[in-house]
C-alpha cells in the first residue's frame, strides 16, 4: 500500500512556524507582514482560493488587503495599482490572482510587481533568480512540492524525476528545484510522444498537466514517488462536481508514496504563499 503524504497535515505544520516568524516580526518592530491580493473578476475558484488565502493570512497574523475588481477593470489601472502597492513600504508582498481575464495581458501585469515583493515568485527576475540557483522567491506550488517530497526523499542524487507538463507555475520552476537537488530531470507534456513510458522509468513523477486521471497505474514504476498536482473539476449526473488529480491513485498501490486530491499539493501552496510573504517582509527589514 503506498503511503499517502499529507499535505494538509504539512501545510498545518509549516503555518504554525510561520505564524511563529510572524510573532517574532511582530514583537521586534510592531508591525506584523502586509500581503496585498489582487482578484479581477468573479471566477468562482478564484474566489475560493482569494478567501483561504485571506483567512490563512489570519489566521498566522498576517495583514492582508484585498483588492476586489470587476472583470472588465482597464489594464492600465491595474498597472497603477501595482504601482502604488510597489511603493507602499507597509506592503511587503503583492499577489495577482491568476487567471487574469482575456483583455489583461499577465506577463506585463507580472512583470510590472517589486521583484522583492514578487510573493508568486513569477517576476523575470525571480524565475531568473532559480534558474541560477542565487535566491530569490520561489513559486509557491513548487515549494509546496518540494516540501512534500522531502518528506520521503532524504537523497535526490541518481534519482530520475519526471514531470508532466511544461507550465510557468509549476511545470519549470519544480523542475529547476529538481534539478537544484541533482535530480536527473525530464520536462514531458501532453503532447510528449510515448509518455507511458518515459514515466515508467522514473523515481519521481511531478504529474501537473491538467487532465484528469491521466497517469495511469502502468504508468508509475513499483516504488516510485508521485505527486498529483492536478486539480479537475469532473461534473456528476446530480449536478455537484468532483474534485480530482492528474492521477489515477486507485491503480498506484505499487507506488512508494502518492499526495491524494484534495488535501496534497494544493494546501501546500497556500502555506508556502504566508511563507513567501514573511520572508519578503524579513528582508526588506533587513
Ligand atoms: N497568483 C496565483 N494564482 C494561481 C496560483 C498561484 O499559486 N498563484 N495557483 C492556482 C490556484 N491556487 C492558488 O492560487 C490554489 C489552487 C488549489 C488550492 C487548494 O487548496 N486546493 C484544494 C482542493 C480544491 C478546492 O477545495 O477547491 C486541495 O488540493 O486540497 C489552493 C490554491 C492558480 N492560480
Amino acid at each position: 500500500m503506498a503511503q499517502i503524504i499529507d499535505g494538509r497535515a504539512m501545510a498545518r505544520a509549516l503555518s504554525d512556524e510561520t505564524a511563529a516568524r510572524v510573532a517574532a516580526m511582530v514583537a521586534d518592530s510592531g508591525q506584523p507582514p502586509a500581503l496585498a491580493v489582487v482578484l479581477v473578476g468573479d471566477d468562482p475558484a478564484s474566489q475560493v482560493y482569494v478567501r483561504r488565502k485571506i483567512s490563512e493570512c489570519a489566521r498566522v497574523g498576517i495583514r492582508s488587503v484585498e483588492h476586489r475588481l470587476p472583470v472588465d477593470h482597464p489594464q492600465d489601472a491595474l498597472l497603477t495599482l501595482i504601482d502604488l502597492l510597489n511603493s507602499d513600504p507597509a506592503i511587503h508582498g503583492i499577489l495577482i490572482q491568476l487567471p487574469l481575464p482575456p483583455h489583461i495581458d499577465a506577463a506585463l501585469v507580472l512583470d510590472r510587481i517589486d521583484p522583492a515583493k514578487d510573493v508568486d515568485g513569477f517576476h523575470p527576475v525571480n524565475v531568473g533568480r532559480l534558474s541560477t540557483g542565487t535566491g530569490g522567491l520561489v513559486p509557491c506550488t513548487p515549494l509546496g512540492i518540494m516540501r512534500l517530497l522531502d518528506s520521503v526523499i532524504d537523497d535526490y542524487r541518481g534519482l530520475n524525476a519526471v514531470v508532466i507538463g511544461k507550465s510557468n507555475i509549476v511545470g519549470k520552476p519544480v523542475a529547476m528545484l529538481l534539478l537544484e537537488r541533482e535530480a536527473t530531470v525530464t520536462v514531458t507534456h501532453i503532447e510528449t510522444l510515448h509518455l507511458p513510458d518515459i514515466a515508467r522509468k522514473a523515481d519521481i513523477i511531478v504529474a501537473a498537466a491538467g487532465a484528469p486521471h491521466l497517469v495511469r497505474g502502468y504508468w508509475v514504476k513499483p516504488g516510485a514517488i508521485v505527486i498529483d498536482v492536478g486539480i479537475n473539476r469532473i461534473a456528476q449526473a446530480d449536478g455537484s462536481s468532483q474534485i480530482v488529480g492528474d492521477c489515477a491513485t486507485q491503480e498506484l498501490d505499487h507506488a512508494r508514496a502518492v499526495t491524494p486530491v484534495p488535501g496534497g499539493v494544493g494546501p501546500m501552496t497556500i502555506a508556502c504563499l504566508l511563507h513567501n510573504t514573511v520572508l519578503a517582509a524579513e528582508r526588506a527589514r533587513t
